[in-house]
């Protein structure tokens, strides 16, 4: 999997950390050479191998960020709040040409000590897979949440322990002809990083529909972000659904019902499929409607290649 490079970084990246300026350095001393005739130029040659080794070690002993076997703390780089109750969170990597290249759909398990106790969450980042240096979590946190309080007590410069990746769903670019997505609230974060990949693979036609709940439409996180993306990828529709909007909204209203999915989201097929992240409540019900329509699942937690896919 190929990691993303930005051009003031390429030397950091082992590859051409070393190659690069091996290159220009032995083209420089064989053209001065070839002039001035000046043989003893080639003792300089112990400098560059110096170089060399000294690459070789810094490339190869570089340290991943995260691991799945233990907790790795990562400094909060920055902090932008999105609505009353939520925010994205920026954390570094180690390096700034790594990248966490997370599959989408996957997850990262958090960390925090409250009051003493450990405490670990899930959470989706929702930056691109391949974004240099960094990853964004979005956090939703709760009045008597205990790690989502944490987050938003959190400020820049201070570190969290995370450990992963975690996740199973399995997503190919035009594995399917149409995907239709069902978030809710803070569920969308892992709703992004499928639209993320798909968007942002340019040979990925995959159509893309998602229905997006909340109570109000304040609710509703990043909403402009994904407007935005509709009108840029003709492939990416959006509904919203808000269950207590104000005499303005123009959307749709209530609970996700048996008519909305069949008007905003593709049919059942061997060629679609349906991924839903949202409150448990939330998910029994999409499940219960879209065996209504007739999609297909197991009533089992679900796999990766499942055609409906529950996060
Ligand atoms: C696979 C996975 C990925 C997740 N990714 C994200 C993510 O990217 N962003 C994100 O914000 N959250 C995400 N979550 C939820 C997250 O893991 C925590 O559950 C959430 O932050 C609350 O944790 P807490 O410790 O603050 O609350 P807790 O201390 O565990 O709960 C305390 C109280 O908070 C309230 N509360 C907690 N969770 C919810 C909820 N979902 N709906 C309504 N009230 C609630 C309830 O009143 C609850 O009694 C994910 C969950 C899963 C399973």
């Amino acid at each position: 999997m190929a990691d993303v490079l930005v051009g003031k970084n390429i030397l950091d990246e082992p590859v051409h950390g070393i190659y690069i300026p091996t290159g220009l350095f032995l083209a420089g001393i064989s053209i001065t050479v070839y002039m001035s005739g000046e043989n003893r130029l080639l003792y300089t040659l112990p400098v560059l191998f110096s170089f060399l080794a000294y690459r070789a070690y810094a490339a190869y002993s570089r340290k991943r960020s995260i691991y799945s076997d233990r907790w790795s703390p990562l400094e909060l780089e920055d902090k932008t709040i999105v609505s009353k109750n939520t925010a994205i969170y920026r954390f570094k990597l180690n390096t700034s040409v790594e990248t966490l290249n997370l599959p989408p759909g996957y997850h990262l398990m958090a960390r925090a000590f409250i009051n003493g106790t450990e405490e670990i969450r899930p959470y989706h980042p929702i930056s691109p897979r391949y974004a240099p240096g960094y990853f964004d979590l979005m956090v939703k946190s709760y009045v008597d949440g205990k790690v989502s309080k944490f987050f938003a007590g959190l400020e820049p410069g201070k570190t969290v322990d995370f450990m992963g990746p975690v996740g199973k769903l399995n997503y190919y670019c035009n594995s399917s002809t149409a995907i239709g997505l069902v978030a809710g609230g803070s569920g969308i974060t892992p709703i992004l990083q499928v639209l993320n990949e798909i968007i942002t693979t340019p040979e990925d036609v995959t159509k893309i529909s998602l229905l997006y709940a909340n109570e109000t439409e304040n609710d509703i996180l990043l909403k402009d972000e994904l407007d935005e993306l509709v009108d840029k990828y003709p492939h990416f529709e959006v509904n919203y659904v808000v269950n207590r909007p104000s005499s303005n909204w123009k959307g749709l209203r209530g609970y996700v019902t048996k008519e909305m999915m069949q008007r905003c989201l593709p049919s059942p097929s061997v060629d679609h499929r349906l991924l839903i992240c949202g409150p448990p409540d939330m998910n029994s019900l999409v499940l219960e409607l879209a065996n209504n329509i007739g999609w297909r699942f197991s009533g089992e937690e679900s796999e990766g290649n499942d055609q409906v896919f529950v996060f």
